[in-house]
């Protein structure tokens, strides 16, 4: 955690203001797929905008869709509903939508994973994707008073040659994004399989990330760790399963970006009841609360908040502050950035005792 010069007395906030303090606590969101922000009613206008002919009669029949049995699942109906982004418009329009919702939840900054791939295979230009998505950040900053910063993700379900393309022809546009990631269909595509272009990126200053551990095996975590050099793991709620990973990942304050409502949503958990997030945090993992594809699992920041504290009462005012600071500390920002939300982080905890 981000050290604070004084922490505050939890004990001092009763968990009736719990709720209250969780939307309103500065925070930072760190594992945002944009497509996955993209709500029916959007998915809607911009297909009848684009004349894209969608296999769903309405918002409704959409929404009715969203019943997923895993990961796979889930893929199908998320790739489907980006078919309708073509132009920079859309993907401007698509980004301002989630940072507005972003700040509703008081999200100050927003780390933001893209899928190229998804988009250059449907002859969308990176430049149409790119440009409309850093208009945004840029709009957001100004605007919204926003942070954020464009990760590059790769389809693990593709092969290592076409994530070379993609990094080829992504990289004229080197400055409007910090990193890249991987992610898509985990089981059967483990990090490994990407090894050499993360490498390449490696040399090339990109943040690293990548998903591990959601539905795909602990020996996927070690590999994304080992082989790939990744700085953060995108879920790795399965890291549970061995006590030598957990201790690693403690010990190195290696971040775990967790998506509670997500997890629920594709069936990694049965129930939110059932979460591991109280046991990571007890066991001293830098792990931190996120949406993941917020427009198809149930709710963005807070809604992931709310669900998680209120179906497990292990978690308390200490975890709420612990959480948000963990985001913080698990951002790609300078540290004089990091010390100045972690001030106004503890200005929210010292009005909730005060109130
Ligand atoms: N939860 C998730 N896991 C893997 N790939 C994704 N792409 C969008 N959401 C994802
Ligand atoms: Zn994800």
């Amino acid at each position: 955690m981000t050290t604070s010069a004084h922490t505050p007395d939890f004990s001092r906030i009763p968990r009736a203001a719990l709720p209250a303090l969780l939307c309103a606590m500065p925070k930072a969101e760190l594992h945002i797929h944009i497509e996955g922000s993209l709500e029916p009613e959007l998915i809607f206008a911009l297909a009848q905008r684009n004349g894209v002919a969608l296999p769903y009669a309405s918002v409704e029949a959409l929404r009715a869709a969203y019943a997923f049995t895993d990961l796979q699942s889930f893929l199908d109906i998320y790739y489907a509903g980006a078919s309708v982004l073509l132009h920079e418009q859309d993907f401007y329009d698509m980004a301002w939508a989630y940072f507005e919702r972003a700040k509703a939840d008081n999200v100050v900054h927003a780390e933001l994973f893209f899928d190229p791939q998804t988009h250059t295979a449907r002859n969308v230009p990176m430049a149409t994707v790119i440009h409309g998505l850093a208009r945004a950040c840029a709009d957001a900053q100004a605007k919204l008073g926003v942070s954020s910063a464009l990760i590059l993700c790769f389809l693990r379900h593709l092969s290592e040659a076409e994530a070379f393309d993609t990094l080829e022809a992504a990289l004229p546009f080197r400055e409007h994004f910090i990193g890249v990631g991987l992610d898509s269909s985990e089981r059967g595509h483990p990090p490994e399989k990407f090894a050499r272009v993360f490498a390449k990126c490696r040399e090339l200053g990109l943040k690293l990330v990548a998903h591990a551990g959601e539905e795909g095996p602990p020996a996927y975590i070690e590999s994304a760790l080992d082989v790939l050099h990744v700085q953060r793991i995108d879920h790795g709620v399965r890291s549970i399963e061995s006590a030598e990973l957990m201790h690693r990942l403690a010990a190195s304050r290696m971040p775990l970006t967790v998506c509670p409502l997500s997890n629920v949503k594709l069936c990694v958990y049965g129930d939110m009841a059932e979460h591991q997030l109280p046991a990571l945090l007890a066991a001293g993992l830098c792990a931190t609360v996120n949406s993941d594809d917020p427009a198809y699992f149930g709710g963005y920041m807070n809604a992931n908040f709310l669900a998680t504290f209120n179906a497990l009462p292990q978690l308390g005012a200490a975890e709420a502050y612990t959480l948000a600071a963990n985001s913080f500390e698990a951002s790609f920002v300078d540290d004089a950035m990091k010390k100045a939300w972690t001030a106004s982080l503890d200005q929210a905890f010292a009005q909730a005792i005060t109130a």
